[in-house]
């Protein structure tokens, strides 16, 4: 038995169910994404490697997981700098912008040269939702994260990957991105037959009730974790 997946489709699904009858706000769920996703960072990169973390944010929930990491990873002793291009209009983004500019987290607008300086990536640019191919502005920092040594963390599905696809092909924008590390949340994506890397599982607010309704299972979270590491290749998926 393969891990299991839950497609865009039904993932879209099952947040707008958290949100209906779950009771839940699309704040928590992001909220408890974002701090699965620094803690998923601390645990590969603790400071001690690096306390520079350059986060580049999408336009939607996975820039806004992204921004919620970066406020956590600020108050877990690391010096986040912020991407975000195509600032997000709605309340919830317009306050997770606030809070970072009180903690006078810096925002650049220059990807590349921020880069440079990092020690640590953390890719929110894009999650389930996206479709290819790559619009402005965003190829030029598709190709720099397929391109760079530096460690990259990405959140839900590597950016410009198809979620149900997988990579891009030879020669076309991305083809060779492969993060070292990747978080689905809720659960992976179909694409992630295609990873090869350190996979964790995050966002720790599925019910055994809801599991089951969209065939997952509840990832074996110990004790206070807000992620489990679950290796691709295990046989079973036994983490899982
Ligand atoms: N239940 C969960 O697991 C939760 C998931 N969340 C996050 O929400 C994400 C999904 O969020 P969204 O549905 O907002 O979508 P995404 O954040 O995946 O992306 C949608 C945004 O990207 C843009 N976009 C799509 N294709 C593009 C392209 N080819 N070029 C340029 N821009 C493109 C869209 O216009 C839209 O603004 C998940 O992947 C996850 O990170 C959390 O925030 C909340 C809880
Ligand atoms: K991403």
């Amino acid at each position: 038995m393969a891990l299991k997946t839950l497609a865009p489709a039904k993932a879209a699904d099952l947040d707008k169910e958290l949100m209906s009858s779950g009771g839940f706000s699309l704040d928590q769920l992001m909220e408890l994404a974002g701090l699965s996703v620094a803690e998923a960072a601390y645990r590969v990169h603790p400071p001690s490697k690096g306390k520079s973390v350059l986060v580049a944010c999408g336009p939607g929930n996975n820039g806004g997981d992204g921004l919620v990491a970066a406020r956590h990873l600020h108050h877990f002793g690391y010096k986040p700098t912020i991407y975000y291009p195509v600032p997000s209009k709605p309340e919830l983004f317009v306050g997770l912008q606030k809070q970072l500019k009180s903690l006078s987290i810096t925002f650049t607008e220059d990807f590349h040269s921020s880069m440079k300086s990092t020690d640590f990536i953390i890719d929110a640019i894009f999650g389930f939702s996206f479709k290819p191919p790559v619009r402005e502005p965003f190829p030029s920092v598709v190709e720099a994260l397929a391109e760079t040594s530096k460690p990259v963390l990405s959140v839900d599905s590597p950016s410009c990957w198809d979620v149900e696809g997988g990579p891009p092909k030879e020669g076309e924008l991305g083809a060779k991105f492969m993060p070292p590390y990747l978080i689905s949340l809720t659960a992976p994506k179909p694409s992630i037959r295609f990873y090869k890397g350190t996979h964790f599982v995050g966002g720790r607010f599925l019910s055994e009730d809801m599991a089951q309704k969209y065939d997952l299972t509840v990832p074996d979270y110990q004790g206070v974790d807000q992620i489990v590491e679950a290796p691709v290749d295990a046989p079973g998926g036994e983490k899982l």
